[in-house]
């Protein structure tokens, strides 16, 4: 009977493992914590892709690979050490030889811990090069898609894509990786250490591996799907609150911070329920594995102690005291690879979920792209041709049909016309935001297709109603990357007017700029894009609705410098006030993406037309309103 017990211990605490577990397991699919959601990218491919950013620092994992094989000499040997130390304090004392094992003991302890910094420097240094080269990737490549593709993502999920799912990525380079490689090796090391010790107490401790394996394997399956229900939820809040925050102004102007917190409260509580399933998975992970170590524990106390004290063979084995201390180490060693094992196939599962993330917008294909033959345009006059231009946004939903117009170079040509006639999309064409479905656009008699897109875009200078400012200085936003001289900077400011506010501030040009320039108003943000503008004196210069945002008296000022920048180049101006546009070369009235009327001011006055009837209308609203 005696002979059966120890058969009897591990079966019996084998069966309250599976019963543990199979309640567990019922319990996690009852509160749906397994969710079946698969990536669409296969794991090769993800790793192939991956390794292809790690392999400029090859000689460098290389490196980490060989210190990290000496740092594992560490935990296989140290535990035979520390029971050799046992034996000798316990047994035959001898104080030279306890030194001699201390001494080797302290030794292997240094280099490990050398062994660890240096690992640690050197994966740290790679893991933040790699994580700035995906950075930059991910970003270069959101700049080069095309406007509609941009439309479709929100700008919550591009900032996730940009700066936390590389994190992700590089701690999977820094840490996940190393220590699963360590992690597996000292399992292997450990395990043919005991087998040495004595491989009965070997087999008594591999009892309890399929459990831990096991456990692992489903708790892959449900770690993974938590993953994804935190990921999804943390970008659905990340989008919501930057698309919310940024519009907060409005949220207060219509009252409707109530519905906007409980919206919010909805995506937090989503959060929220999803990090509580991750919990709920780790927290019947970890104790269940604990509990595992603790019980081989007690079998190798139950039965190494009593074989030690009763001289009692294990399955034929003698067991010293040495081997039991080393045995409590190895099975520590033994039991904590294997339970971080799972956690960092979760972590790198995390890795791998963000990696797909980056990797399907790295795939985006932008719409807009320079064709093979195109080529670079140096100087330009500024002649713009429109021939029989289709457009829409969406198949079949026409925003422009059949446009067709003739600029000459340094004209200045106004589009006016009803709301959603087709203006703005107009201006957007010619930068080549978008493609045309039919038709041409010619820049000076060329193709805008067949020009390279950076080079056609650096000959327009855009002035938007809604002028986008950067952090940084009112000098910086003015000449954005390029070097000007001082002198120049200070004439574009004079010649638009905007020196008479930007010289009454406490810092002139090195004002700071706040996010977005909310620190200026709209009228000065506009004179502040004129002058960027006129500094980097583009070829073509495009006004979208410039002037809405100015009052009168700024007005004046804006026509003044409108005046003298029309010597510069084309100019394209979009205005709903015709009082503002009445000098230009040719005004273009549109309606329902179609040319209605063109002509001078004075010409499509005659005509008594649509553009006649605008402007009669608008010059009465204006009588009355000074009267
Ligand atoms: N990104 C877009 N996606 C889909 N449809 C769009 C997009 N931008 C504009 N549209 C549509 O195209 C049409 C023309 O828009 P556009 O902005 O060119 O008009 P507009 O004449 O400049 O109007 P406004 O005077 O109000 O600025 C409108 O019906 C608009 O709804």
């Amino acid at each position: 009977m005696r002979e059966y017990l120890p058969v009897l211990i591990v079966g019996g605490i084998i069966g309250m493992f599976a019963l543990v577990f199979l309640i567990a397991y019922l319990v996690a699919r009852r509160k749906n914590v397994l969710e079946n959601r698969e990536r669409n990218m296969p794991d090769s491919e993800i790793i192939r892709r991956l390794l292809a950013y790690a392999k400029p620092y090859k000689w460098q994992f290389v490196l980490v690979f060989f210190v990290m094989l000496l740092s594992i000499g560490y935990e296989v040997i140290s535990p035979l050490l520390v029971g050799h130390i046992e034996e000798t304090v316990v047994g035959d004392f001898e104080m030279s030889y306890l030194l001699t094992v201390v001494g080797g003991y302290v030794g292997i302890l240094l280099v490990s811990l050398v062994c660890t910094y240096i690992q640690a420097m050197v994966l740290q240094k790679v893991g933040q090069k790699i994580l700035s080269a995906m950075r930059e990737d991910v970003f270069t490549h959101i700049e080069s898609l095309s406007h509609a593709q941009l439309n479709d993502i929100p700008v919550g999920k591009l900032v996730t894509r940009v700066s936390n799912d590389p994190n992700a990525i590089s701690f999977m380079f820094t840490n996940i990786i190393v220590t699963l490689a360590k992690n597996v090796m000292v399992i292997f090391g450990v395990l043919a250490a005991m087998l040495m010790l004595n491989y009965m107490l070997t087999l008594m401790v591999l009892c309890f591996v399929p459990f831990v394996v096991l456990f692992t394997i489903i708790f892959r399956k449900f770690s993974r799907s938590v993953h994804l229900r935190v990921n999804d939820a943390t970008t659905d809040l990340n989008t919501y609150l930057s698309e919310n925050l940024s519009g907060i102004k409005i949220t207060q102007i219509f009252n409707q911070e109530q519905r906007k917190m409980s919206d919010f409260l909805q995506r937090s509580r989503t959060l929220q329920r999803a990090k509580r399933s991750r919990m709920f998975v780790f927290g019947i992970f970890q104790p269940m594995v604990y509990m595992l170590y603790i019980s081989s524990v007690l079998c190798l106390l139950y039965l190494g102690g009593k074989g030690y004290i009763g001289n009692w063979t294990v399955f034929g084995q003698t067991v010293s005291s040495g081997i039991i201390v080393s045995f409590y180490m190895y099975i520590s060693k033994f039991f904590n690879p294997i339970q971080q094992l799972a956690e960092q196939f979760d972590m790198l599962q995390r890795s791998f979920a963000a990696a797909e993330k980056i990797f399907t917008v790295m795939d985006m294909v932008p719409e807009v792209v320079d064709t093979p033959n195109a080529r670079e345009l140096t100087d330009i006059k500024g002649e713009i041709e429109f021939k029989d231009v289709w457009f829409a946004y969406n198949p079949g939903e026409w925003v422009l049909k059949g446009v067709s117009f003739h600029i000459s170079p340094r004209q200045t040509v106004a589009f006016v016309g009803s709301t959603g006639s087709g203006k703005s999309t107009i201006l957007s064409l010619i930068c080549r935001n978008y493609d045309i479905q039919k038709g041409q656009i010619l820049i000076d008699g060329v193709d805008i297709k067949d020009i390279k897109i950076a080079s056609l875009r650096k000959h327009f200078g855009q002035m938007l109603q809604d002028v986008f400012l950067f952090s940084g200085s009112i000098r910086s936003n003015i000449v954005l990357r390029e070097e000007f001289p001082e002198e120049d900077v200070k004439k574009a400011c004079e010649y638009v007017n905007a020196d008479k506010f930007i010289y009454r501030l406490d810092n002139g040009l090195d004002e700071v700029v706040r996010e977005r320039g909310n620190n200026f108003s709209a009228g000065q943000r506009q004179l502040l894009s004129f002058a960027r503008t006129l500094l980097h004196k583009p070829a073509v210069m495009i006004l979208d609705e410039a002037t809405a945002n100015i009052d009168t008296e700024t007005e004046l000022l804006i026509q003044d410098s409108l005046e003298k920048m029309k010597n510069i180049g084309t100019m394209l101006i979009v205005a709903h006030r015709l009082s503002t546009i009445q000098h230009a070369d040719n005004i273009i009235l549109l309606s329902h993406g179609e040319i209605l009327e063109q002509g001078t001011h004075q010409e499509l006055l005659k005509q008594k037309g649509r553009y006649y009837n605008l402007y009669t209308l608008q010059y009465n609203k204006e009588q009355l309103q000074r009267a």
